[in-house]
């Protein structure tokens, strides 16, 4: 049954991509993901109606049973940044999970409040403290957080504290309390105030507040978030491309694009923010599922509005979806299917962001005819002559991979949109109210059927265009992804494996690119798309990582020369060229002697973000490019300089105590 499902589905699918939709309207350019999308739910109907997925629901036992893990690591001594990290990850998993207005929401909050005054991560500690009791838990809690909240005060060194303390004190006396919970509480609030408040207590880390210079730029006017130095092109062989206005400056700052939209990865979940992606500790919960959380009520509400209502509900069931009751999905590795569905959530998000920017369904077909009216493809997505980063005009005029992608991969995600598709028509509100239909009458609904097709556009169009978010760590400049975002105009560099500029995420959700080389006037500027260059692994793995993740096989210099991975230090080609170290032995001296005055400051300063110290080196990059080679490892160096530079000053940094 399930192998000629497959097949028939498959033909169908084959069938439509080699014989196009040639009679069909296709003014909205969905004629064929629509198509695709219709065909795969007539002939998948059996499937979404017979094997109805059980959504994931807020569970008190789940809540407690992630608080007890949390505990059990909790309790054991010296925790470094990664056991921290584990527990405060299990004790928001706890709140996210915990029913509303719970005693298993309290007493998850109060977990979490202990762990955060353990991180002497006082005033997060007293929202949480705060959001506790508000849920009017059993005495001995309630005695519990009121006295975590006053040691945070005193801690802080807050002039409320003696009041609080009292106040505290007064409420405790009336509790029921054991013995002992009567002893630590209100024997340690007594003494505080007869202690006039001295007691010892660990101070908070002093946060080392880095420097975050402005970045300015003559603005370009095609595209205002660019430099006038770059210029939007196009040609057949590069599709819409970058290249230089003019003769740009190693170090130079090219880009500062906010994204259009960000989605928080598995990894990143819990910690940072399912909106404004900030890190937060004592986040506040979807009332409703147990997949996204908020630094804020304001952060919880705007997203509920624009998005959230809608998804909320699709998630509870998607993330639930069992790949093995379904023809095409079983095939995939249980590891990819995890995977497979955050980036599905991740695509549901962003066209419902769209839709929410443009007032509606009717007006998201009128954006993608106007889209496709323009026959000019250097200027598709152009707005009044302008690609603007917070339009999703400019979203859906970027590439999709729709033409390099497998028949079977097309399969899985057409199928997975389908299921997506037919979830956001019967449970949520998306198209007005929930639609009660069989699954093959769903599609007659033509606001259902463009919707189908536009995500599917969208599946296919987000892998091409998502760029990471890294997180640092106080302890170490290795990220760890957290994240992906859109950012339109970043979107239009493409890749190489030398590339000539290095895009670097910033806490507020912007992306930084700047310059690694000189680029002469006319010369196209790249990215390298996958972190690994031409130095740091072979042509091979390279074809591999690039056609995994995009779909595309490399036609980069460094690709079609073969370049070897290996890079001389310049004393060695000096050593090498007799005549060359003559001619350049001074130069080589001075440029040598300048660059060890700037590892002094560096390491002396901490990697402080100095403008200065960076045009220095921008200086020293630019003798040493014109004296000497770019391609050698003293030169890999200075560019690793700016980019920690720039990683300390506008980069996200996950604060966690690496110690108890
Ligand atoms: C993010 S887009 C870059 C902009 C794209 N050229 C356009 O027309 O919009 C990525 C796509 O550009 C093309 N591309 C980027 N770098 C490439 C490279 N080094 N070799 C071949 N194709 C590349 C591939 O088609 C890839 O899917």
């Amino acid at each position: 049954m399930f192998n000629s499902q497959i097949h028939t589905l498959n033909r169908s699918l084959i069938n439509l991509r080699i014989e196009g939709c040639e009679n069909k309207d296709n003014s909205d350019g969905l004629s064929l993901e629509k198509e695709l999308v219709h065909t795969t739910i007539n002939q998948y109907y059996f499937f979404l109606e017979h094997n109805p997925i059980q959504p994931i629901k807020k569970c008190a036992q789940e809540s407690m049973n992630l608080s007890e893990q949390g505990n059990v690591m909790y309790i054991s001594k010296n925790h470094n940044a990664n056991q921290h990290q584990q527990i405060w990850n299990y004790y928001t998993r706890s709140v996210a999970a915990a029913p509303n207005d719970s005693q298993e929401l309290a007493l998850a909050y109060s977990n979490r409040s202990a762990l955060l005054y353990h991180l002497r991560e006082f005033d997060e500690c007293i929202k949480d403290c705060d959001k506790g009791f508000k849920l009017n838990p059993p005495d001995p809690l309630k005695a519990e957080l009121l006295l975590r909240k006053v040691e945070c005060l005193i801690a802080m060194e807050r002039n409320t504290a003696k009041n609080v303390c009292q106040n505290a004190l007064n409420l405790c006396k009336g509790y029921t309390l054991s013995h002992e919970i009567e002893r630590k509480c209100i024997n340690k609030l007594q003494y505080f105030l007869d202690n006039n408040l001295q007691i010892p207590y660990k101070k908070k880390k002093t946060e080392n507040h880095k420097t975050k210079p402005a970045i300015t730029f003559e603005r370009s006017q095609e595209a205002p978030c660019a430099s006038s130095a770059l210029a939007i092109k196009y040609s057949s062989k590069w599709g819409r491309h970058i290249v230089a206005a003019r003769r740009i400056d190693p170090g130079e700052v090219l880009v500062l694009e906010p994204s259009y939209f960000t989605s928080v990865s598995m990894w990143g979940n819990y910690m940072f923010c399912s909106h404004c992606t900030k890190q937060t500790w004592a986040s506040v919960p979807c009332k409703s599922c147990v997949f996204n959380v908020y630094c804020s009520d304001k952060c919880k509400s705007e997203a509920w509005k624009k998005y959230h209502q809608y998804e909320c509900n699709v998630l509870a069931y998607l993330y639930n979806l069992n790949f093995y009751n379904y023809p095409f999905l079983s095939q995939c590795e249980p590891e990819n299917s995890h995977m497979l569905v955050r980036s599905l959530a991740a695509t549901i998000k962003l066209m419902l962001i769209a839709i929410n920017e443009v007032g509606g369904i009717d007006n998201i077909r009128q954006e993608l005819i106007d889209i496709e009216k323009n026959k000019d493809p250097r200027t598709k997505g152009f707005f009044n002559g302008v690609f603007d980063s917070q339009k999703c005009r400019s979203i859906y005029s970027l590439t999709t991979i729709l033409d390099n992608v497998a028949d079977e991969t097309l399969g899985i995600f057409t199928v997975l949109v389908s299921i997506a598709i037919h979830l956001l028509a019967t449970k949520s509100p998306f198209f007005g109210k929930k639609i009660k239909t069989t699954p093959k009458l769903i599609m007659n609904n033509p606001d259902v059927k463009f919707i189908g097709g536009l995500l599917l556009k969208t599946t296919l169009l987000l892998p091409n265009n998502n760029l990471k978010y890294f997180v640092h760590r106080e302890s170490t400049i290795l990220g760890q992804k957290f994240g992906s975002a859109l950012y339109p105009i970043c979107s239009l560099f493409n890749h190489s494996c030398d590339p000539n500029v290095i895009s670097v995420p910033t806490k507020e959700n912007e992306r930084i690119v700047y310059s690694k080389f000189t680029i002469e006037e006319g010369e196209q500027l790249f990215l390298c798309y996958v972190g690994d260059n031409y130095t740091s692994c072979s042509k091979e793995e390279r074809a591999e990582t690039i056609w995994s993740a995009y779909k595309f096989q490399c036609e980069c210099r460094a690709c079609q020369e073969n370049w070897s991975q290996s890079l001389p230090f310049v004393k060695d080609i000096l050593r090498k060229s007799p005549e060359l170290k003559i001619s350049l032995g001074t130069k080589y001296k001075y440029i040598e002697k300048l660059k060890g005055t700037i590892v002094n400051q560096l390491q002396g300063n901490n990697f402080e973000y100095d403008p200065k110290m960076i045009s220095n080196l921008q200086k020293l990059m630019k003798e040493h490019e014109t004296y000497l080679t770019r391609r050698s490892m003293d030169y890999e160096t200075f560019e690793r300089f700016i980019y920690m530079m720039i990683v300390n000053a506008f980069g996200t940094w996950l604060n966690i105590n690496d110690s108890c």
